[in-house]
C-alpha cells in the first residue's frame, strides 16, 4: 500500500531530505573564474539560446544522415581529396568533392564512420535529434540518456564485431568503412590476445550490456522483463486510470453483509458509471468506524475513458473485525473519490460508495411456500359439524300485531304519537321499527324503555334511539320461540366460505338474518364479557374454529390461557400444528398464573424481536413483511423468517387480575397497543365485567368489545360504555361493539364433540415435530441472582457491550440476534453487562435502560476493566 509521504522542504518530491545550504551564503571568497563560468551558464540558460542550440542539434541530425548516407556512394571517390584536405585549397578541394554536402559532409563522414566508428556512426544521428528535439519542442519522443546508452554501446559493440569481419577477410581496403578505424584496431588488439576468442568476448560483452540496460537480474526475470515489454507494447493503446489511496468510512452502523462462503469478506463498490470492474485484492483495512483505504488502477482502453467520472468500481475488501458489526440495513455510503486520467480529466465529485445487495437472493427461486412444511395438510371439513335441525325462528302474525298493539298503546300513554310501524324477524329478536310523530323527542322515547318492557311484559327489550343510519327508533323485542343458529349454518355461508379477510370470524347472525363475518386482524383485539352461563365459551370455540377452518397451521398459532384449566383443554391435541408455548414447558395450555405472565412478557419479547425483523426489512405490517419474505427479498441468514398471527385467548381475565393485577394487566395492555402491526391478536374474555378487571388501559386498547347477557347496567356501562347488555336474553345473544358501532348479534352454537371432532381430526394429522416455541423470557422471580464475578467476563462481553451502547437499547433479544446466541448466554451477558454498569436492571416486559450514552465513554470503561484485570 502506498503512503503519502510529505517533504518538509515544501517541495513536492515524494523524500524527505534536509534542503542544502545555498551556496552563496558560504563565506568563502569568490574567484574571477567563477564569473566568467557563471556568465557563461546564465548565456546558456537564456531560452534563445536554448533554442538556437537545439535547432543546432536537429539541423546536425539532418546534416550528418545526408552527409552519411552521400558517403556510402561517393566514400570512396572523396578520399583522397579528405587525405589531402590540408594541402589542397579549399576550393578546390571543394570542387572536386562528390559528397552532396560539400567538403564538410565528406569530411565528417570520414572521420566519423571510416576513421572512427564505421556504420555504426548512424547511431549518433538520433541521440542529435532527439536531444534536439526535447530542447525545442520540451517532449521527449524517447528517453535520451537510455538512448544515449543504448547508441554508444552499440556504435562501439557493432563497429568491433564489424573489424572483426574486417580483419579476418584481410578486405580493409573494400570493407574498412563498415567498422571504422575504433572498430578494427579494437578487434586486431584482442585478435592479437584472444585470436578468435575475439567472438567469445563480443559476445560477453553483449550478454553484460543487456543485464545492465534491461536491469536483469535472474534469467527467470529476464524473461518476465521480455514477457512485461510485449505487454508494453500491447497496452500501448491504452491508458491508466488512477484512482489515488481513498478513504472509505464505513459508519458503525453499516453492516458486514457477509458472504456464505467467507464471513469475512465484506464487498463494496464504487460507483463511478460505466467502464470495468477491478477487484482489488486485500488491502489495509482499519477498524469499522473509522476508515479503510484502498488504491487501485483502472486499466481501460483509450476510447474507453470516459469525459465523465462514468466508471464503476467493485473492490472487496477483508475485514477481519467486520464479523461483529450489527447487521442493519444499510444505507448507501458516501465518499470522495479523486479521480484522474493523466490531468486530462476533472476531479470527480461524490462518488457513492453502495454495499453490494447480497440481500439478493438468486432470482430464479420459486416463491418461498410456507405450507410446504406440511404440505398434505387437510383443512377440516364442515362435516365434523352437526347438522342441525333447520329451526327457524317462527313469530306468529298474532304476535307480531299483539306486540305492535302494545307498543302503540304503552306509547300512547306517554303522549308519544306513532306515524308508522314495521317489523324484522330476527333469530332471537325481533325488531320493531318506528316513526314517532312529528315533534316527539327521541330521549323521551328512551326513557320509557322499562314501562314499554313492562307493558309487552317481556325480556330482553332494547331500544335503539335513534337505529344508527337510518333515522328511525328500534325497539327489539326477543321472540318466543327462538332461533338456534348451528355454527354450520353460519360457516356453510358464502359470507364465510369466500371470505379473503387475514384472520375470519363468523360472529353470529345479525338481527336480519345476515352472517356477519369478521376479520380478527382488522379489530384487532376483542374482548369478551358475559356473566356466566350466557354463552362466552361457545363464542371463544366459535373463534377458535373458525380460524381452524380458514388458516393452515404455518400461518397460524394460539396461544391458549386458560385459568379455569377446563374450558381449553380439548384444543391440546392440535398442539403440534395450531399451538405456541414457552420453551421447556410440558403443557401447550397455560393454567398457571405464574406461567401465564411469563407467557405475556414471552410474547412481548416476541412483540420486540418482530418488529425488529419489520424494521429491518423495512415494512409497516405483517402482510407486508410475509409477502417480501415469501417472494424471496428477505434473507433467512439474516434472521428473518415467515412469521405466523399469533392469537392469544384468554379465558376469564378476572381470575388472572384478581392474582396477578398489575403483572398481567401491563403486558397485555402494552400487547394490544402495539402487536396488531406485527400480528399478535389478543382475544381476552371474562366474566365478570367490573372496572377492577376491565381496567381503563385494558379498555383504552381494546376497541373492539363483545358482551353477552351481563347482570347490570354498570357491567354493561363497563364493557360497552353504555346499557343494553344488561338486556340481552343469554344464549348466545350478544352486542358487538365495534368503534362506535353497536350490533345485536346471535351467536352461533357450537358444542364441545363437534370441537372436539375439529381438533381429533386436525391433531390426527402430521404436525410439527413441537409446538411454535416463543421466545424465553427472564423474568425476575427465577431466584436470587447470583454474584456475577466481572474478572471472568464473558468472551463476547466488549461486543455485546458495544452493541447495546450503539443501539442504545438494553434487550437481551437484540444480542440474540446480533451476536447469534442462545437466550441462556445472551441473558447472562446483560447479566454481566447490568454488573458493570453498562446497562440498568431489569423493567419486565421493557428493554433494560442503557447507562453509557456514547462509544467513546464505553471504550474507556472497557480499557479501565481491562486494566483492573491486570
Ligand atoms: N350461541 C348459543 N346458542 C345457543 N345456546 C347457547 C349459545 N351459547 C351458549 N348457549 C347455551 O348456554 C350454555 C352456557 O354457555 P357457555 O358455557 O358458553 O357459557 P359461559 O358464559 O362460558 O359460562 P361460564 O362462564 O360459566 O363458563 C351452553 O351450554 C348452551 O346451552
Amino acid at each position: 500500500m502506498a503512503k503519502n509521504t510529505y517533504n518538509k522542504s515544501g517541495n513536492n518530491g515524494n523524500s524527505y531530505r534536509k534542503e542544502k545550504e545555498p551556496e552563496e551564503k558560504k563565506s568563502t571568497p569568490k574567484r574571477r573564474g567563477n564569473n566568467r563560468w557563471e556568465r557563461m551558464t546564465a548565456a546558456f540558460s537564456d531560452p534563445r539560446m536554448k533554442l538556437s542550440l537545439g535547432l543546432l542539434l536537429l539541423f546536425l541530425s539532418f546534416f550528418l544522415s545526408i552527409a552519411f548516407i552521400s558517403y556510402l556512394f561517393t566514400g570512396k571517390a572523396d578520399q583522397s581529396m579528405v587525405g589531402s584536405v590540408n594541402e589542397t585549397p579549399i576550393r578546390e578541394a571543394g570542387a572536386e568533392t562528390e559528397n552532396w554536402l560539400g567538403v564538410t559532409g565528406a569530411f565528417l563522414a570520414h572521420w566519423l564512420i571510416y576513421k572512427w566508428f564505421g556504420i555504426a556512426a548512424f547511431l549518433l544521428i538520433p541521440i542529435l535529434f532527439l536531444g534536439g528535439y526535447k530542447i525545442v519542442f520540451k517532449r521527449e519522443l524517447f528517453p535520451i540518456g537510455r538512448m544515449t546508452q543504448f547508441s554508444l554501446f552499440t556504435a562501439i559493440w557493432l563497429s568491433s564485431l564489424l573489424g572483426y569481419l574486417v580483419l579476418t577477410t584481410q578486405q580493409q581496403e573494400w570493407l574498412g568503412f563498415l567498422s571504422g578505424g575504433i572498430g578494427y584496431e579494437l578487434a586486431s588488439f584482442s585478435h592479437d590476445l584472444l585470436g578468435w576468442g575475439t567472438l567469445l568476448l563480443i559476445a560477453f560483452a553483449l550478454v553484460v550490456f543487456i543485464i545492465y540496460f534491461f536491469n536483469v537480474t535472474t534469467i527467470r526475470s529476464f524473461n518476465v522483463k521480455i514477457n512485461e515489454t510485449i505487454r508494453e507494447i500491447e497496452e500501448a493503446g491504452k491508458e491508466e486510470v488512477h484512482i489515488p489511496e481513498v478513504p472509505v468510512v464505513v459508519p458503525s452502523q453499516w453492516n458486514s453483509i457477509p458472504t456464505n462462503n467467507d464471513p469475512d469478506l465484506a464487498k463494496f463498490a464504487v460507483a463511478v458509471d460505466k467502464v470495468e470492474k477491478i477487484a482489488v485484492e486485500k488491502p489495509e483495512v482499519e477498524p469499522v468506524g473509522q476508515s479503510m483505504h484502498f488504491e487501485t488502477n483502472l486499466t481501460t482502453p483509450k476510447r474507453d475513458i470516459p469525459r465523465k467520472p462514468t466508471t464503476e468500481v467493485a473492490f472487496s475488501i477483508e475485514q477481519p473485525n467486520i464479523a461483529d458489526i450489527p447487521l442493519t440495513t444499510g444505507s448507501p455510503i458516501k465518499t470522495e473519490i479523486p479521480f484522474k486520467i493523466e490531468d486530462s480529466l476533472p476531479i470527480t465529485e461524490n462518488i457513492p460508495v453502495l454495499p453490494f445487495d447480497k440481500d439478493a437472493l438468486p432470482p430464479d427461486l420459486p416463491n418461498y411456500d410456507p405450507t410446504l412444511d406440511l404440505a398434505h395438510y387437510q383443512y377440516p371439513s364442515l362435516d365434523l359439524l352437526d347438522e342441525q335441525p333447520i329451526e327457524k325462528a317462527h313469530v306468529s302474525v298474532e304476535e307480531l300485531e299483539a306486540n305492535k298493539d302494545k307498543i302503540v298503546e304503552t306509547l300512547g300513554h306517554y303522549g308519544i304519537g306513532i306515524a308508522s310501524i314495521k317489523a324484522t324477524i330476527g333469530p332471537t329478536v325481533t325488531l320493531y321499527e318506528i316513526i314517532p310523530e312529528a315533534g316527539i323527542r327521541i330521549s323521551k322515547i328512551k326513557s320509557l324503555e322499562d314501562d314499554i318492557a313492562l307493558s309487552l311484559a317481556a325480556l330482553g327489550i332494547r331500544i335503539i334511539a335513534p337505529i344508527p343510519g337510518k333515522g328511525t327508533i328500534g325497539i327489539e323485542v326477543p321472540n318466543k320461540k327462538r332461533e338456534m343458529v348451528s355454527i354450520k349454518s353460519v360457516m356453510l355461508s358464502p359470507a364465510f366460505q369466500k371470505s379473503d379477510k387475514d384472520l375470519p370470524v363468523v360472529m353470529g347472525k345479525t338481527i336480519s338474518n345476515e352472517v356477519f363475518v369478521t376479520d380478527l386482524s382488522k379489530m384487532p383485539h376483542l374482548l369478551m364479557a358475559g356473566a356466566t352461563g350466557q354463552g362466552k365459551s361457545v363464542g371463544l370455540n366459535v373463534v377458535l374454529a373458525s380460524l381452524i377452518y380458514k388458516k393452515h397451521p404455518s400461518e397460524l398459532k394460539f396461544v391458549l390461557v386458560d385459568p379455569k384449566k377446563v374450558e381449553l383443554t380439548l384444543f391440546n391435541k392440535i398442539e403440534r400444528h395450531f399451538l405456541a408455548k414457552l420453551p421447556g414447558d410440558e403443557d401447550a395450555i397455560i393454567t398457571d398464573t405464574k406461567k401465564v405472565v411469563h407467557t405475556l412478557n414471552s410474547l412481548c419479547v416476541e412483540m420486540d424481536l418482530r418488529y425488529d425483523l419489520l424494521r429491518d426489512a423495512e415494512c409497516r405490517n405483517l402482510k407486508e413483511y410475509n409477502t417480501k419474505f415469501v417472494t424471496r427479498r428477505l434473507n433467512p441468514e439474516k434472521g428473518h423468517r415467515f412469521l405466523p398471527y399469533i392469537v392469544l385467548v384468554v379465558d376469564e381475565l378476572a381470575d388472572l387480575m384478581m392474582t396477578a393485577g398489575k403483572e398481567v394487566e401491563q403486558p397485555i395492555a402494552r400487547l394490544a397497543q402495539l402487536a396488531r402491526a406485527i400480528g399478535i391478536h389478543l382475544v381476552v374474555a371474562t366474566q365478570r365485567p367490573s372496572v377492577n378487571v376491565i381496567t381503563g388501559i385494558i379498555k383504552a386498547n381494546f376497541p373492539a368489545r363483545l358482551s353477552f347477557k351481563v347482570t347490570s347496567k354498570i357491567d354493561s356501562r363497563t364493557i360497552l360504555d353504555t346499557g343494553g347488555a344488561d338486556q340481552l336474553v343469554g344464549q348466545g345473544d350478544m352486542l358487538l361493539m365495534m368503534g362506535s358501532e353497536i350490533i345485536r348479534l346471535q351467536c352461533p352454537f357450537v358444542k364441545t364433540e363437534e370441537v372436539e371432532r375439529i381438533c381429533d381430526f386436525v391433531g390426527g394429522q402430521r404436525g410439527y415435530p413441537n409446538a411454535y416455541q416463543l421466545p424465553e423470557f427472564e423474568g425476575d422471580d427465577s431466584g436470587g441472582k447470583e454474584e456475577i464475578d466481572l474478572a471472568n467476563r464473558d468472551s463476547m462481553f466488549e461486543e455485546a457491550a458495544r452493541i447495546i451502547v450503539q443501539h442504545q437499547q438494553g434487550s437481551t433479544s437484540l444480542l440474540q440476534r446480533r451476536l447469534k446466541l442462545g437466550y441462556n448466554r445472551a441473558g447472562r451477558l446483560i447479566d454481566q453487562l447490568e454488573a458493570a454498569g453498562i446497562v440498568g436492571p431489569f423493567e419486565g416486559s421493557k428493554a433494560r435502560e442503557v447507562l453509557i450514552s456514547d462509544e467513546y465513554s464505553l471504550e474507556q470503561l472497557l480499557n479501565k476493566m481491562n486494566d483492573d484485570r491486570k
